[in-house]
């Protein structure tokens, strides 16, 4: 008992929301990837169009396969080009003002019987869900960065989601080739809840002086064989979704434990965002990353 998804929109033409459209489209859907600019809609369908062509060149899909999925994303920047979405997956900026304005401009424009996601990492899906004119048919579908790579999809209920949504739901996120996990509705889910606070505690282990950048990424890559280091990993989310989402778990289960790391804020508030901004704990700038402390 599921609802039948040909069109799906995307709100939010960041490094999410250009995965979330990479797996869409290859995966057969029509997407329309919707942001504020038209300079930001050029560089995400480039960025898309970037990733897939390094799969062709390893052998992961065909050129025809490419030009095929890329022909299905349509980029817009008119709010009303969701009208005819079955699903839209808002993956805009991690702030609940923002998320919540998103939905007061799309839900009249949506079809009654659309279904309205959300990738957010650690907002309460109750809540967002209680800021849409349908919180049946909403809830969280928690792609991981980078989607085109990471399996694994979290699937969160709001208190109010139907069984049809989330049926629809898993098998959407089946059809994507990707596995689930299905967590309950507190603040950042299963994954951010444990991995935002070692890489909090890693900016921590900086902040305090117990090792450089390099120290501690080399630390945790060779040490404990994660792929990237906490500081690396951290540049790579983006510091002010790390940020945010510490600042959710903080006020939301008021325990000092979560205190967000002053030395994150100071980035944050610097606009040294990681990689997406050219610089956080390392500098993007030049040819290879450079440690900025
Ligand atoms: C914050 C949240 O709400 C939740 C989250 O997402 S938390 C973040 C979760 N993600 C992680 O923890 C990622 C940890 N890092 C890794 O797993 C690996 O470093 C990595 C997969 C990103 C890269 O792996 P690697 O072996 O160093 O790189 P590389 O061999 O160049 O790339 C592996 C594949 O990833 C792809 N890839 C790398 N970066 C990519 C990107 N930004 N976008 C799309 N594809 C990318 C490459 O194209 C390559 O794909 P193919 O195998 O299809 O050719
Ligand atoms: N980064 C990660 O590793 C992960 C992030 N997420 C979640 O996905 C969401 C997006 O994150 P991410 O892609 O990293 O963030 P980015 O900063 O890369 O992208 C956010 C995009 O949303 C756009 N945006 C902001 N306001 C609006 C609006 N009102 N209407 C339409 N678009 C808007 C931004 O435009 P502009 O730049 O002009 O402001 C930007 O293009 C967040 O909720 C985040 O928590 C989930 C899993 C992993």
């Amino acid at each position: 008992m599921s609802v039948m998804i040909k069109n799906v929109g995307i709100v939010g033409a960041g490094q999410m929301g250009c995965g979330i459209a990479h797996v869409c489209s290859l995966a057969g859907y029509k997407v329309t990837l919707y942001d504020l600019s038209k300079e930001r809609i050029e560089a995400s369908l480039a960025t898309i169009n970037g990733n897939m062509a390094r799969q062709v060149t390893n052998g992961k899909m065909g050129d025809d396969e490419r030009k095929t999925a890329l022909s299905y994303i349509t980029g817009s920047t008119d709010v009303q080009d969701l009208a005819s979405m079955d699903l839209v997956i808002e993956a805009a900026t991690e702030d609940e003002n923002v998320k919540r304005k998103i939905f007061g401009q799309i839900c009249p424009v949506l079809k009654p019987e659309a279904l309205l996601a959300t990738n957010t990492s650690s907002l309460s899906i109750t809540r967002l869900a209680a800021a849409t004119d349908r919180p049946e048919q909403f809830m969280g579908i928690h792609f991981m960065n980078p989607v085109p790579v990471m399996k694994l999809v979290e699937l969160v209920r709001g208190i109010a989601t139907g069984e049809k949504t989330f049926e629809t739901a898993k098998d959407f996120v089946r059809s994507l080739d990707k596995t689930i996990t299905v967590a309950e509705d507190f603040p950042a889910f299963i994954v951010n809840r444990i991995l935002l606070p070692m890489i909090n505690e890693a900016i921590y282990t900086l902040y305090e002086g117990v090792g450089s950048v390099e120290a501690i990424d080399t630390a945790m890559k060779l040490g404990a064989n994660h792929p990237m280091g906490p500081l690396q990993l951290a540049d790579f989310i983006g510091l002010d979704t790390c940020l945010s989402i510490m600042q959710v778990l903080h006020d939301g289960l008021a325990d000092s434990k979560y205190r967000p790391c002053p030395l994150l804020v100071k980035y944050v508030e610097a606009g040294w965002l990681g990689r997406k901004s050219g610089r956080g704990f390392y500098d993007y700038r030049g040819e290879v990353p450079v440690p900025t402390r």
